[in-house]
């Protein structure tokens, strides 16, 4: 896979879902932002709302669960027909058992780390993902300002995942490594730089002008 650009959904207006979701044909996946005022401060939306969502579009589904218990509700995503599906690794009990079994269900497994979480503890845990997603904004809301202090832990997420790409690792791995929170055509070519190749973008697509043309845009940005 190359540099794929995936706008949130958390920026676009919810009450015209359908044709937001349209106005994006360029993009690689839809991003859902799931919250549950728990894991953090914001409510959003859940399983119904992915379910019609489900209905609405053929789009790559791509799940992000900001939620306490993900071991809990995290595989009905799988279920309800989302390529992939994210949870945070501050939040899951059994973090390899959930990778797993969302696997079987036939979707990618994403693990998220805020931005105060470091990626070495679990980097024994890579072979059993699809898709690390690196936060760098506090999770819970959109339209905050990227944090440059992600950018190291970035750039050793690439050096892990291309270490399973070595002669004798566990893995030749496809594993995807995503950047959610302030990314912009100001801040996408330092995260693509650093070794990224996955966006989400929220307020960048839904608050421009033409939605489609920034995803592109944006794209464009990181292939150089
Ligand atoms: O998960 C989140 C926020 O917690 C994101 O997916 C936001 O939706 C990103 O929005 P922007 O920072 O791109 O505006």
């Amino acid at each position: 896979m190359g540099i794929q650009i995936m706008p949130s959904l958390l920026s676009s207006d919810f009450a015209n879902l359908q044709r937001e979701i349209e106005s994006v044909p360029s993009a690689d996946a839809l991003h859902v932002d799931v919250m549950d005022n728990h894991f953090v401060p914001n409510l959003t939306l859940g399983l119904p709302v992915v379910e019609s969502i489900r209905k609405a579009t053929d789009a790559m589904l791509d799940i992000h669960l900001m939620i306490d218990e993900p071991d809990r509700w995290a595989p009905a995503y799988a279920e309800a027909g989302a390529e992939s599906v994210t949870f945070h690794i501050e939040a899951a009990a059994a973090p390899v058992r959930l990778a797993r079994e969302l696997r079987s269900l036939g979707a990618r497994a994403g693990m998220a780390l805020k931005p105060a979480t470091p990626i070495e503890g679990y980097a024994d845990l890579l072979p059993e993902l699809d898709m690390i997603l690196i936060m760098t904004v506090e999770p819970g809301f959109g339209g905050q300002k990227f944090l440059d202090l992600c950018l190291p832990k970035i750039r050793r997420t690439r050096e892990l995942i291309d270490a399973l790409g070595s002669p004798g690792a566990q893995r030749r791995g496809d594993i995807w490594l995503q950047i959610d929170g302030g990314v912009s055509v100001e801040t996408i070519e330092r995260c693509a730089e650093a070794g990224a190749d996955c966006f989400v973008a929220g307020s960048a697509v839904f608050g421009a002008d033409h939605p489609d043309e920034m995803v592109e845009k944006l794209r464009q940005l990181a292939q150089h």
